[in-house]
């Protein structure tokens, strides 16, 4: 079996969340201890790291960043090498993700390049985020790529496919948590409590509203509330409801606005239903937007080198903290063909693996284009 597609079915099986990617971490790092370690300088950052690539003659540093934790999802594929973390599963293809970037860093550490290379291993990109704070660490600040990549697997195209485009890729995006107390009782004397399931209903209802009724229809948004939890029996009226999801935007100014109408709705169920109601934002995401220059030269490299389909695509509402990099570094991000019947976060989610070798040519050489410049 080809190396990489073993790391990735080794990685596979050993999913793990946000901040908590030990073994992960582990594998990652006995991997690269196996790799001639006299040009590269490897850095711890919490459940994550950095590994740098010392180039020959270096004029600039060109980053590559992958993120490495999995979703809180039970696996469903029946694959011989599933998930043996209860409740967890790489269902998002960081395994993939992870794989393709050792075998970009494995090439460059046997080819010698004329830049430096940055690696970044990145935790908890699925939440609470780990690109911002990675950023900001004194050892990203040092060294601090000029340039910065990301892939991110797309189980809608086939493989040999990437899809990309200039400016907005991926939105804006907030986790929502609601939570609202009031008055419990007994089911049959409803007169005498304030019933936060009635209370929660009724604002994600009213929530429905805020994209169709205070969004520009020529701008867009997305609220969703993907969790409803309240009450404790049937014949129980209940005293507290929590609600939990997400929003979506194409700016950050639709993301204050969106939030500004929840605040109000809000205040409205304080008022209307006479309970408390709390609101957090968890974790957010800036927008993924791609650098025009270097998004443009990459889509002609693909197209001059005719190594896969370049494809241009529309921007999409998922969300990535790579976001926060782009912010800072210019550079893009690009979805890759996996083919697959299931989307991303389904629990049968199963990309081609043809396409981890797809990616690190297409990485490998357009790195050595651009990292070998006089
Ligand atoms: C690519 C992808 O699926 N990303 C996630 C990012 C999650 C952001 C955050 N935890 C949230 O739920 O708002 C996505 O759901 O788009």
């Amino acid at each position: 079996m080809n190396t990489l597609v073993k790391i990735r079915r080794d990685l596979h099986q050993i999913p793990e969340l946000g901040f908590q990617e030990y073994k992960t971490q582990g594998y990652l790092l006995s991997y690269i201890q196996t790799l001639p370690q006299e040009r590269i300088s490897i850095k711890k950052w919490k459940t994550g790291m950095f590994v740098k690539v010392h180039g020959t003659s270096p004029k600039k540093t060109i980053g590559y960043r992958t993120d490495i934790d999995g979703l809180p999802i039970d696996e469903e594929t029946g694959l011989p090498f599933s998930s043996i973390h209860n409740n967890q599963m790489h269902a998002c293809g960081h395994d993939l993700h992870m794989s393709i970037a050792l075998g970009v860093l494995t090439y460059f550490v046997q080819n010698e390049i004329k830049d430096d290379l940055l690696f970044v291993f990145q935790p908890a990109e699925e939440g609470p985020g780990g690109a911002e704070p990675m950023l900001k660490s004194e050892i990203m600040q040092r060294w601090k790529p000029d340039m910065i990549f990301a892939l991110h697997i797309a189980p809608e195209y086939p493989v040999g496919t990437i899809a990309v485009k200039t400016g907005l890729l991926f939105a804006n995006t907030s986790e929502l948590f609601i939570d609202l107390k009031g008055m419990g009782g007994h089911a049959a004397y409803p007169h005498q409590t304030n019933d936060m399931v009635i209370a929660a209903c009724t604002l994600v209802n009213q929530l429905q509203t805020i994209v169709s009724r205070n969004v520009d229809p020529l701008d867009s948004a997305v609220i969703t509330i993907g969790k409803i939890t309240g009450g404790t029996v049937q014949n129980i009226i209940a005293e507290k409801a929590r609600l939990e999801g997400t929003i979506r935007t194409l700016s950050p100014e639709t993301m204050k606005r969106v939030k500004h109408r929840i605040e109000s709705l809000v205040k409205g169920i304080e008022a209307g239903y006479e309970c408390e109601v709390d609101i957090d934002y968890g974790s957010m995401y800036h927008q993924v937007y791609n650098d025009e220059k270097l998004t443009n030269d990459f889509i002609d490299y693909l197209r001059q080198e005719s190594i896969v389909q370049a494809v241009e695509c529309r921007e999409a509402m998922t969300g990535e903290d790579f976001g926060y990099m782009l912010k800072e570094i210019p550079g893009f991000m690009f979805w890759l063909g996996v083919d697959s019947p299931f989307g991303l976060h389904h629990a049968k989610l199963n990309p081609n693996e043809d396409a981890i070798n797809v990616a690190v040519n297409v990485m490998t050489s357009y790195i050595a284009h651009i990292g070998n410049e006089e």
